[in-house]
């Protein structure tokens, strides 16, 4: 029997909890250019001016929140200085979904605990005017912080009315200035050119973190988290290059590092190596593939599994007419309608797009047209794994009876 005791051990790791979602360091590094414009469109703040409205966007992962939270500590510091009377409040938007949501969410933030609202039940006009309310009992300027803001989807309203509250005389005694944030780019592009206007007075694009940057990143954190010595001298660059890789992502590369200093850590090594960074990739890409695979929907998984069948063939790259053709017996087989062709094209797309599935492009010139043909990212058996759902509901093909484990429970043979 294995021995279950646990004891610390803690020869990597001085503070493991430094590379963790919730630790934000004193100092952002790798940040310099979006820091500087950041800050000049803060500085009305601390000149007791009209706060400007920002709209803070980028990819997931780039810093937005951080340098947001970062910059907002000090200026609160700041205004106490220069008797600035200020007062933010963060909002995280996920899950609200509406102008309504949000605002009660906010109406809640700015009032004292003991005297919330409930999340439903109330005309929006009389919540909007708990909010003005909210904010003329506060004073001063009140930076407002919504974090995500594109879950509010095409519902705009407190969009329009919230950068506008001093203007419309809904407010007098309060500066209001609105900071959204955002991962999605499409959302600022779909705003309606009014709230644009009011809502974006100033656009802070943050780009991906390069290598150079993120090895800045995982520098300043390998040093609070990690004994001296504990990593390979190649770890933080090779962090740092997937990282890039993988759409410049902190976090990523963040999670990366930790998961492979916790392999080390459970193969009692002394330090953590490249084997250990490479490990945990695999481990890493393994999770997200499989994610991604399960949240398809079935028509996408008939898709992906045709390809399959045609990658345990060896019959890839495949046409996109011979992935159509495979897919179109496996509907057959089951109790799924088949698509047309031109669905089908849009599926791989979709499937390509979200990194399970690669596609290139070829030109045989007048004998054989010009065409796509497509292979997985994947390994079959990962692919496999992740929608053994659908698999069992169609039924084993023949080509993967090899690559599952129990296949002779169910068996479909096709042409
Ligand atoms: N310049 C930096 N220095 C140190 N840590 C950073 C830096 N940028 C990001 N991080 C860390 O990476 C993680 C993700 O950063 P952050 O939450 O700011 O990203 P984001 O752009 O807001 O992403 P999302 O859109 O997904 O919310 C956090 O743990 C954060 O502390």
């Amino acid at each position: 029997m294995p021995d279950i005791s646990f004891s610390p051990d803690d020869s990597l790791y001085r503070d493991r909890d430094r590379l963790s979602e919730e630790y934000t360091p004193a100092e952002l590094v790798g940040r310099d250019d979006e820091i500087a414009r950041y800050h000049t469109a803060l500085q009305p703040v601390i000149n007791n001016e009209d706060p400007n409205n920002i709209f803070v966007y980028g990819k997931t992962g780039v810093g937005k929140t951080a340098v947001t939270r970062y910059l907002l500590e000090q200026l609160e510091a700041d205004a106490g200085t220069y008797g600035v009377d200020l007062t933010t409040v963060e909002l995280n938007c996920e899950g609200l979904t509406s102008s309504y949501q949000v605002a009660i969410n906010l109406v809640n933030k700015l009032r004292p605990p003991d005297e919330g609202i409930s999340n439903t039940g109330h005309p929006m006009h009389e919540v909007l005017s708990q909010l003005w309310d909210a904010l003329e009992s506060i004073g001063g300027t009140v930076l407002i912080v919504l974090d995500e803001v594109d879950n509010i989807g095409g519902d705009d309203t407190l969009l329009y009315q919230l950068p506008r509250a001093r203007s419309n005389g809904n407010v007098d005694a309060a500066r209001v200035g609105v900071i959204g944030i955002s991962n999605d780019l499409a959302f600022r592009e779909n705003l309606r050119p009014e709230v644009k206007s009011s809502l974006a007075e100033v656009n802070i694009r943050f780009p991906p973190y390069d290598a150079g940057e993120l090895k800045q990143v995982l520098s300043q954190r390998t040093s609070v988290a990690f004994y001296d010595g504990a990593l390979a001298d190649d770890v933080v660059p090779l962090c740092s290059a997937y990282g890039a890789k993988d759409g410049g992502d902190a976090r990523k590369a963040l999670d990366l590092l930790r998961a492979a200093a916790d392999l080390a850590r459970a193969d009692n090594a002394d330090t953590v190596t490249s084997d250990h960074v490479e490990s945990a990739r695999r481990e890493l890409e393994r999770e997200e593939v499989m994610d991604g695979i399960a949240d398809l929907a079935d028509q996408h998984k008939l898709v992906l599994y045709a390809l399959v069948t045609l990658e345990a063939a060896d019959e890839t790259p495949a046409r996109s007419q011979k992935v159509y053709e495979r897919y179109a017996e496996l509907c057959d087989s089951s109790t799924h309608d088949a698509r047309t062709t031109r669905r089908v094209r849009d599926f791989l797309g979709e499937i390509e797009g979200l990194g399970i599935t690669a596609s290139s492009r070829h030109n045989d010139g007048l004998a054989g047209g010009q065409y796509r043909a497509h292979e997985l990212s994947h390994s079959t058996e990962l692919v496999l794994a992740a929608m053994s759902d659908l698999v069992d509901h169609v039924g084993v093909h023949e080509s993967i009876v090899g690559l599952v484990e129990d296949s002779d429970r169910i068996s479909v043979s096709l042409a």
